[in-house]
C-alpha cells in the first residue's frame, strides 16, 4: 500500500522550517569581501555626513548679507581673494564684498554662507557680478545633512549590497562583521543520472539539479560542497547521507523523495533518526518536498523534478539559510502583477508557476509542469495561484513573487 501523506500549507510549510534555523556565529571580513553577507550588528554613524559644511557646485563661497540689493538692474561685484579645490582648505576670512573660487567638495570657508554658481555669474579677471540676492545656507551643502552623527543607518540583520558597501567605507570600516556561512552540502540522488560532460546513452539523463543549486547558492554568495551523484541504492545512499549531512550544516539532496521504489530519502532519514517537518506540501511543483532535521542540522530533500527542485529550493532552502545567518529578510520579494494570458488549469495546490515579469504584466514561461527544465531558464518570477477550483484570466490580478533579487523581503505574503 502506498503511504498517505498529509499536505499542509507553504506557509506552514515555510515557518516550520525556519523555525529550526540555528544562529551561526560572526566573523570579520574585509571590506571587499563584504558584498552579499549579513551584517551582524546595526551601522551607526561615527560622524556627521558630510563631516563640514561644503559646495555642492564649482563657483564661489560669498557672505550672503553683502548680496543684499542685487538685480538685473544693480549687479553687485565680488573680488576673488582665493581659490580652493576639493581636499584643500582656505584659511582665509572674507569680509564685505570679497569672494573665495571654490570647487564642488570643497569645504566652506571660515565666514563664508552661501555659493553662487559660475553661472549665476558675469566674470572678469579676479572679480564677479551677481544680479540676485543670495539667503544664508543658500547652495551650501551642509554637514550632517546626509546623516546625523550617532545615527543607526541601517539595522542588523540586512545584506550588503553595493550601497551598504559604500556606507560601511564612509564610515571607515576596512573591516565588518558579518555572520559566519552555512556549509551547504549538495547530493543528487537518481540511478539514471549522468554528469555533465557525459555522453547521453539510453535511459539516462544529465544532473541538471546540482548544477542549478548550486547556482542558486552562489546568487546568495554561497559556496557549496558537491557530494556528486548517488545511484538509487539504499546502504550506499545512507552512508553518503550520513557523511554529507556530518560534514555539513545543511544538505540538499535532490530526488529520490516521493513514494517510488527507488525514493529512498523516506528511508534513509528515518534510519538516521532524523525528525521530518514534513513530507507533503500543498503545493505545485514541489509537492513532495521533504524537509528534515538531525542533529540540529538540515536536511532538504527536494523533488528531483526540476522546477519542483528549484522552486523548492527558492521556498525553503533560501529563507533558511538566510535565518541561519540571522537576517532578517529572508523571503522572495512580493509583488502582484496582471496576468498577461489564460492561466485555465484549476489548482487544487497553491501553484508557483515559473513566469516573464517585465513590470507590469506577467505570463508563464513556457511548459510548466513539474519535470520542466526551460521554463527555469526563462522565467524572472513566480506566479502564485491559489488553491481552488476556477482558472484565471488574462487582465486578472495575481501575486508574484520575484527571483534573483539580492534583498529579500521580511514578510511572506502567500497563504
Ligand atoms: N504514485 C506517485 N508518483 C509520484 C508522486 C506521487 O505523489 N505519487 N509524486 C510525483 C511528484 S509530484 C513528483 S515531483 C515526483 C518526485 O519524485 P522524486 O522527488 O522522488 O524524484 P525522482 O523520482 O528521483 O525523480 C523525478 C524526476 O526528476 C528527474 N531527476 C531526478 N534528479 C534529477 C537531477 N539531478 N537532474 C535532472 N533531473 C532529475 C528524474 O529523472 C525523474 O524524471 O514524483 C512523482 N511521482
Ligand atoms: O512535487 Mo511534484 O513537483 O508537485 O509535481
Ligand atoms: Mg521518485
Amino acid at each position: 500500500m502506498v503511504e498517505q501523506r498529509k499536505p499542509i500549507p507553504v506557509a506552514e510549510a515555510v515557518k516550520k522550517v525556519i523555525g529550526q534555523a540555528q544562529l551561526l556565529g560572526t566573523e570579520m571580513v574585509s571590506l571587499d569581501q563584504s558584498y552579499n553577507r549579513i551584517l551582524t550588528e546595526p551601522i551607526i554613524a561615527k560622524h556627521p555626513v558630510p563631516p563640514f559644511d561644503r559646495s555642492p557646485y564649482d563657483g564661489f563661497a560669498i557672505i550672503s548679507k553683502y548680496s543684499i540689493g542685487a538685480s538685473g538692474d544693480n549687479r553687485i561685484k565680488f573680488t576673488v581673494i582665493d581659490h580652493i579645490g576639493a581636499g584643500s582648505v582656505s584659511e582665509k576670512l572674507l569680509s564685505g564684498n570679497e569672494a573665495i573660487r571654490i570647487m564642488t567638495g570643497a569645504p566652506l570657508p571660515k565666514n563664508a554662507d552661501a555659493i553662487v554658481m559660475f553661472e549665476q555669474t558675469v566674470e572678469s579677471k579676479d572679480s564677479f557680478t551677481i544680479r540676485k540676492p543670495f539667503t544664508p545656507l543658500e547652495n551650501v551643502s551642509q554637514k550632517g545633512e546626509d546623516i546625523k552623527q550617532s545615527e543607526t543607518v541601517i539595522e542588523r540583520g540586512n545584506l550588503i549590497h553595493p550601497g551598504t558597501v559604500a556606507l560601511l567605507a564612509t564610515f571607515g570600516y576596512a573591516q565588518v562583521c558579518v555572520s559566519k556561512q552555512p556549509i551547504v552540502g549538495i547530493l543528487s540522488t537518481g540511478t539514471e543520472l549522468l554528469d555533465v560532460a557525459d555522453k547521453l546513452v539510453p535511459g539516462k539523463i544529465r544532473n541538471s539539479n546540482g548544477p542549478m543549486i548550486a547556482a542558486q547558492l552562489a546568487r546568495m554568495g554561497i559556496l557549496c560542497k558537491t557530494y556528486g551523484l548517488s545511484a538509487d541504492k539504499l546502504d550506499k545512499s545512507f552512508e553518503i547521507v550520513k557523511k554529507a549531512a556530518e560534514e555539513t550544516d545543511c544538505l540538499i539532496t535532490t530526488g529520490g523523495v516521493s513514494v517510488g521504489d527507488f525514493d529512498f530519502l523516506p528511508a534513509i532519514y528515518e534510519r538516521l533518526g532524523a525528525q521530518i517537518l514534513f513530507n507533503k506540501v500543498a503545493m505545485r511543483p514541489g509537492s513532495v518536498t521533504t524537509v528534515a532535521v538531525a542533529d540540529n542540522k538540515y536536511l532538504f530533500g527536494l523533488s528531483g523534478n526540476p522546477s519542483a527542485c528549484f522552486t523548492g529550493f527558492e521556498l525553503f532552502v533560501r529563507p533558511a539559510l538566510l535565518k541561519m545567518m540571522g537576517a532578517e529578510k529572508l523571503y522572495l520579494p512580493h509583488t502582484t502583477a496582471i496576468l498577461g494570458e489564460d492561466f485555465t488549469k484549476a489548482n487544487p495546490f497553491t501553484r508557483f508557476i515559473r513566469a516573464v515579469y517585465d513590470g507590469h504584466t506577467i505570463k508563464p514561461a513556457g511548459f510548466n509542469k513539474s519535470n520542466a527544465v526551460a521554463s527555469i531558464a526563462k522565467g524572472n518570477a513566480l506566479i502564485v495561484l491559489p488553491d481552488g477550483t476556477r482558472g484565471f484570466k488574462s487582465g486578472d490580478t495575481v501575486d508574484v513573487l520575484l527571483l534573483g533579487v539580492e534583498e529579500g523581503s521580511a514578510l511572506w505574503k502567500i497563504e
